[in-house]
């Protein structure tokens, strides 16, 4: 067995942070750790992996590779894992990582995890730990069979950096154009200063009880002086008060700071799901028996419009 392999989240060089997380635990794990890293002109980003722990960075640099490419990116992973023989090949929970993982796993006919949150990989076996119930439970989930492919949680473990050996290999290309049949014409990203959601440290989240965009300005100005990334439940999406790349929750995203605020928010099981693992939940809330405050570490009872301006207030002090 070939040790654990980490696939780079990368967009134009843009390493999504649960790469380097990843690299960081998936050292603990024994044996050999790989970064993968798949684009154009990617080669110049090896250097980077092995300052977080990776022994060897599989490099697949080609035209083909260039945006990402369900088809493709697959095609190119099924020959390299086929090859080289991995014990375990971890992908963070973001869009393509979800995407990728899965489509892996069955043309493998792999066990997957998704969504995990701890993970313990020795000699084979693998048991990941997933938040299930919208974070009421923990189940441990054994995947069997070879290899191990996971989906892993973004904020749960540390960046820490470690050094490796960061062997460069450059591996043939293996994916053809017979293996694209979706391509991405356009790329618009939304423009904003603050950071992106499910890497923040800090999650600053309106919902209904922000009663209308004016609500929400409230809530954005706490979110600016802490530096925080800008979240919604879907009940504020939907009214289109935030833009959707916003939502937090089953049907949004999954978020995961150090510090989640949750401003009128009643804390429905859908909007739990995306936030529950938070490592510290405060909220404010104008109903005491409102689900948001049984998940909570800190409670508000009260009216956001008084408590938020006050928080602010003191911030800027
Ligand atoms: C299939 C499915 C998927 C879903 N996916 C998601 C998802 O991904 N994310 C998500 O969030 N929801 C999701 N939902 C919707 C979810 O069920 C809830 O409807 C939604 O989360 C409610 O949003 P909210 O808490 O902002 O609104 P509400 O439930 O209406 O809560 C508003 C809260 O604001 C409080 N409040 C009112 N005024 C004030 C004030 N002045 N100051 C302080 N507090 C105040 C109220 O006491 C209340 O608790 C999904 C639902 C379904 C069926």
């Amino acid at each position: 067995m070939a040790g654990t392999w980490v696939f780079v989240d990368q967009r134009d060089g843009n390493i999504r942070k649960v790469t380097y997380e990843m690299l960081a635990e998936a050292k603990k794990f024994g044996g050999e750790v790989a970064a993968v890293v798949f684009g154009k002109g990617v080669e110049g980003l090896a250097g980077e992996f092995a300052k977080y722990g990776a022994d060897k960075v599989y490099v697949a640099d080609d035209d083909i590779f260039a945006a990402y490419n369900t088809g493709a990116y697959v095609a190119q992973m099924v020959a390299m894992i086929k090859e080289y023989s991995p014990n375990a090949v971890l992908f963070g929970h973001t869009m393509n990582g979800r995407d990728m993982a899965s489509r892996l796993a069955q043309k493998l006919d792999a066990g997957m995890a998704t969504d995990a949150i701890a993970a313990e990989i020795s000699d084979g076996k693998a048991v990941f730990t997933r938040a299930i119930y919208a974070g009421k439970a923990l189940a441990k989930v054994e995947v069997t069979g070879s290899p191990i492919v996971a989906t892993i949680r973004a904020g749960v473990w540390e960046v820490v950096e470690s050094a490796g050996a960061g062997e460069v290999v450059k591996v043939a290309v293996a994916a053809t154009a017979a293996d694209v049949y979706q391509v991405a014409k356009d790329f618009v990203p939304t423009v904003s200063a603050r950071p992106e959601l499910t890497e923040a440290a800090v999650v600053v989240s309106g919902g209904r009880g922000c009663k209308g965009p004016e609500g929400i300005k409230v809530v954005e100005e706490l979110a600016d002086l802490l530096g925080a990334a800008l979240g919604g439940s879907r009940a504020s999406i939907d009214s289109g008060w935030l833009g959707h790349e916003l939502q937090v929750g089953q049907t949004g995203k999954v978020v995961c700071p150090g510090l989640y605020i949750a401003c009128g928010i009643s804390g429905a099981i859908q909007h739990l799901a995306g936030m529950s693992s938070s490592k510290f939940i405060a909220a404010v809330n104008t109903d005491t028996e409102a689900p948001i405050f049984n998940v909570a570490d800190f409670g508000v009872v009260g009216d956001l419009f008084k408590v938020v301006p006050l928080l602010c207030t003191e911030l800027k002090k």
